[in-house]
C-alpha cells in the first residue's frame, strides 16, 4: 500500500472503499467537467516568487475569523449527506477538522444533526444553507444553528437550479440506505430518495424545493432572522462582489461549486483577483475549488483570499480512514502550506500578498 503523505493519497484508497454511484456523486462535475479541470490547472499555472534570508525559523499559519481563532486557514467547505461514505458522517468530519484546528462548514444537508455535530467539534463550526421554497426551514434551521454555538451561516447562491452532472443522471443517483437529510422534516427531502433510471433523485429534488427566483433584495429576510455573520458563497465576478457588500454580506467566498454548476465558469483561482480588487478589503473573501496541496493554499491566500476551503479531499480522507482521515488531509495540506511559506521566504500569513505569485492569473485558461 503506498503510503499517505499528501491529501491526494487518500483519492485511490476512498475510490475503492465506495460505491461506484457515490463515488461518482464526489468526483463528478457538471456536463463536460471543463470547470472541475480548470480549477485545478489554474493552480497548476502558478509560479511563485520565494524570497530568502527571510527568517523562518518560525512559519505560523494561524487566522481569525469571526472571532474564532484557526490552526490553519484550510477549512472544510460544505458537503452534503457524508454518511453516504462514513457511518459517522458529519460527526466524524467535525472531529477530525477541530484536530487539525480547522473551520468546517456543516451542509443544509448534512447527514447528522446540527446539535450531534456540535458535540463533536472543539473548532469553529458554521451552517450552510440552500435558500429552500420554505422559508420556515431556513429560519428554523438558522436558529438551531445559533443555539448549538455555529459561528455563521453560510448562503450558497450559485444554485438557482442544480448543475447537469451527467455522471448522477446516467447512474440514476439516489440518496439511498438510511442517509437521509436529517435536519429537515422528511417530506421536504422525499423527492431525494425516489428512484428513477436515467435521472438524478438529487436533481429533482433541487428542481422541487430551491426557489429559483431570489434576488439580491431577498437576503434581507434572512438577515432580519440571524444574528449570526452570512457569508454567501459562489462568488465569480467583481459585480457581484460588490452586490454582496452592498447587502451587508460579512464575508463571501469565491467559488463555482466545485465546477459543479456552469460548465465552463471561470476557475475560482482566475476569478479570485476580480473579487479582491472589487471588495476592496470591506469584508473577508475565500475561496474554494481545486485546492488540493499547501502550495495551492499559497497561491489564493497570496491572492487576497483569508481562508481557503477544500471540498472533495476531506471526503476522500473521511472515505478511507474516518475522522482521522479528515484530520489527515487538512494537516498534510496545512504542514505543506508551512513548508511552502518557508521555501518562500514569508513566515507569517500576514507576510502574503501578491508578490509571493509571479503569472498572476489573467482571467482564463487562454
Ligand atoms: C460531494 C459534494 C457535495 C457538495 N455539497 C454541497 C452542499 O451541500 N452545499 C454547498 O454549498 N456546496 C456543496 N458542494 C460544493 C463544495 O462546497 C465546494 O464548493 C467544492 O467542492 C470545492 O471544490 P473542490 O471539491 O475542488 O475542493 C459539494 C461538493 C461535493 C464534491
Ligand atoms: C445534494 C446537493 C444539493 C448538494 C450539492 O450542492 C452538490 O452536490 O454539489
Amino acid at each position: 500500500m503506498t503510503q499517505i503523505l499528501t491529501a491526494a493519497d487518500y483519492r485511490n484508497p476512498a475510490q475503492r472503499l465506495v460505491e461506484p454511484d457515490v463515488w461518482d456523486f464526489i468526483e463528478g462535475g457538471a456536463e463536460d467537467e471543463r470547470t472541475v479541470a480548470a480549477n485545478l490547472r489554474a493552480f497548476d499555472r502558478v509560479r511563485l516568487r520565494p524570497r530568502v534570508l527571510a527568517g523562518v525559523s518560525e512559519v505560523d499559519t494561524a487566522v481569525s475569523l469571526f472571532g474564532r481563532d484557526y490552526a490553519t486557514p484550510i477549512g472544510v467547505a460544505p458537503t452534503a449527506y457524508q454518511r453516504l461514505i462514513d457511518a459517522d458522517g458529519e460527526v466524524a468530519t467535525a472531529k477530525g477538522a477541530g484536530a487539525a484546528g480547522a473551520l468546517f462548514v456543516v451542509a443544509m444537508f448534512a447527514s447528522r444533526t446540527i446539535e450531534d455535530i456540535a458535540a463533536a467539534s472543539s473548532s469553529g463550526l458554521w451552517l450552510q444553507l440552500y435558500w429552500l421554497r420554505r422559508r420556515d426551514v431556513l429560519q428554523s434551521m438558522a436558529e438551531r444553528a445559533e443555539a448549538a454555538g455555529y459561528d455563521a451561516i453560510m448562503l450558497t447562491v450559485d444554485v438557482p437550479r442544480m448543475g447537469r452532472r451527467w455522471r448522477d443522471v446516467r447512474n440514476g443517483f439516489t440518496i439511498g440506505g438510511d442517509v437521509a437529510a436529517v435536519n429537515i422534516e422528511a417530506g421536504v427531502m422525499a423527492a431525494a430518495h425516489e428512484r428513477d433510471e436515467g435521472s438524478s433523485a438529487v436533481a429533482r429534488h433541487t428542481a422541487a424545493t430551491f426557489d429559483p427566483g431570489l434576488v439580491w433584495s431577498d437576503l434581507a429576510w434572512l438577515r432580519g432572522r440571524t444574528r449570526l455573520p452570512l457569508v454567501l458563497k459562489g462568488i465569480l465576478t467583481a459585480e457581484d462582489a460588490t452586490l454582496a457588500v452592498a447587502h451587508g454580506a460579512d464575508a463571501i467566498v469565491v467559488s463555482n461549486h466545485g465546477g459543479r454548476q456552469l460548465d465552463g465558469a471561470v476557475a475560482s483561482l482566475d476569478a479570485l483577483a476580480e473579487v479582491v480588487g472589487a471588495v476592496g478589503g470591506a469584508i473577508p473573501v475565500l475561496l474554494d475549488g481545486g485546492v488540493r496541496r499547501g502550495a495551492d493554499a499559497l497561491a489564493a491566500l497570496a491572492l487576497g483570499a483569508h481562508m481557503v476551503l477544500l471540498g472533495r479531499p476531506p471526503l476522500w480522507g473521511l472515505a478511507a480512514g474516518g475522522a482521522e482521515g479528515v484530520a489527515g488531509v487538512l494537516r498534510a495540506t496545512t504542514d505543506e502550506l508551512a513548508h511552502a511559506m518557508a521555501l518562500a521566504g514569508r513566515a507569517s500569513l500576514a507576510d502574503l500578498d501578491r508578490t509571493v505569485v509571479r503569472n498572476q492569473p489573467t482571467g482564463g485558461d487562454a
